[in-house]
């Protein structure tokens, strides 16, 4: 370490590190686009906007990114500032020590590597058979963009919680909560969405109908949501899809968009998304109120952000970003790939010693 640096201590986790000074908010100028606000700009002006996106999503692709010349410089400040969780993981440990952890994870690009065909993200043996551990030891959770059914079929583990949909369509554990009296119930199902389904259904139709002269583009219906695929279209028709994108939205006002991977995904406007999801996962296990909960979300995405912000704003737990370069990010910690995520978890089942059994998750020092 060089000069100026800095002891932190991460009061959610408990963790100290030593980081160097907070770099400038637009170190090198790549990250230095707001999505949000790249977004906002093509709902509200429309064509002239959309190509700001379009460059916005090339910006960030890990194709341009690699001939950026300041990125590896960029990344080790950046890694300082979010170090690699396997590096951590004693100080990790040790703040989870006496703790219940809960476990959420992402699908795409955590649990699955980023393929071309969206139906063909199969997850490997090896991953699912880690995940099964980690299901055995602490409660655990799939928080997906995905429809809930398709990534059950990629998953195929009975034993943990699903929230598809980007938490609208969640299948949690059987428990009576402010969300569900109904203490009979098999298995908590919440949609918070389910009036939306006819207009996404339609606004899909309308999206298969007027992208498909556009090569290369996809639209995967979510149930709740839809994605418009850009991976395999040429960049030079990007702005075509997105203005395509644009002209079916423009009459469905109660929709937004969003943006993740090379993908563009449209939403009901209602105020859930992953971090609430988090939480009403909590709050079904009996654990929100808990001071001795230890959420541990893995996401690589966009749309993990609001579930990485949550943990910050409960002061609990932590977020753990998968990615090979430097973004913005609510995280604490970072992996590289899905391969280390799973090392991840594999540690975490070693290094935790203690935990309530997974059956009935009180909390721990009530
Ligand atoms: O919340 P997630 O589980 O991360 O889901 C987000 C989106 O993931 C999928 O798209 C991404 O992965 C595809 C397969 O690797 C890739 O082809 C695509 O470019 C990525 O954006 C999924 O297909 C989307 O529906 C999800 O919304």
């Amino acid at each position: 370490m060089t000069q100026q640096n800095v002891l932190v201590s991460d009061t959610k986790s408990g963790v100290s590190l030593t980081v160097f000074p907070k770099p400038p908010a637009s170190p090198g100028g790549y990250i230095s686009i707001s999505r949000r606000r790249v977004l906002k700009n093509l709902e509200i002006n429309g064509g002239q906007r959309i190509n700001a996106w379009v460059e916005s999503m090339r910006a960030s692709s890990p194709t341009h990114l690699k001939s950026t010349p300041s990125l590896s410089q960029e990344h080790s400040t950046w890694i300082l500032r979010h170090p690699s969780a396997l590096d951590m993981f004693d100080q990790i440990v040790d703040a989870s020590k006496g703790k219940q952890i809960v476990m959420f994870l992402d699908y795409d690009g955590t649990l699955s590597p980023i393929v071309e065909d969206p139906d063909r993200a199969f997850m490997s043996d090896s991953m699912r058979k880690t995940v099964r551990k980690v299901a055995r030891r602490f409660p655990t959770a799939i928080v997906t963009g995905r429809c809930k059914d398709k990534v059950y079929n990629f998953v195929r583990l009975a034993e943990l919680y699903y929230a598809g949909s980007h938490g609208m369509d969640i299948k949690g554990p059987t428990r009576s909560s402010k969300y569900n009296k109904d203490s009979k119930a098999e298995a908590i199902l919440f949609q918070p969405a389910s009036d939306f389904l006819p207009m996404i259904d339609e606004v899909y139709q309308q999206l298969v109908d007027k992208t498909k002269t556009t090569p290369g583009a996809k639209v995967e219906n979510n149930k709740f949501c839809l994605s418009v695929h850009f991976r395999c279209v040429d960049e030079k028709k990007w702005s075509e899809l997105a203005r395509q994108v644009k002209s079916v939205l423009k009459d469905y006002p109660k929709l937004r968009l969003t943006q993740g991977r090379k993908v563009l995904e449209i939403r009901p406007n209602i105020k859930w998304d992953k971090g609430k999801a988090l939480e009403f996962l909590l709050e079904s296990l009996g654990l929100a109120n808990c001071s001795d909960v230890f959420p541990v979300y893995i996401g690589d995405d966009r749309s993990d952000e609001d579930a990485f912000k949550k943990l910050r704003d409960r002061g609990q737990g932590f977020g753990i970003l998968v990615s090979k370069f430097p973004k913005d990010t609510s995280a604490s910690y970072s992996l590289q790939e899905p391969n280390e995520a799973s090392d991840e978890l594999s540690s975490t089942l070693g290094g935790v010693e203690t935990c309530v059994p997974a059956s009935t998750f009180p909390c721990v020092n009530k």
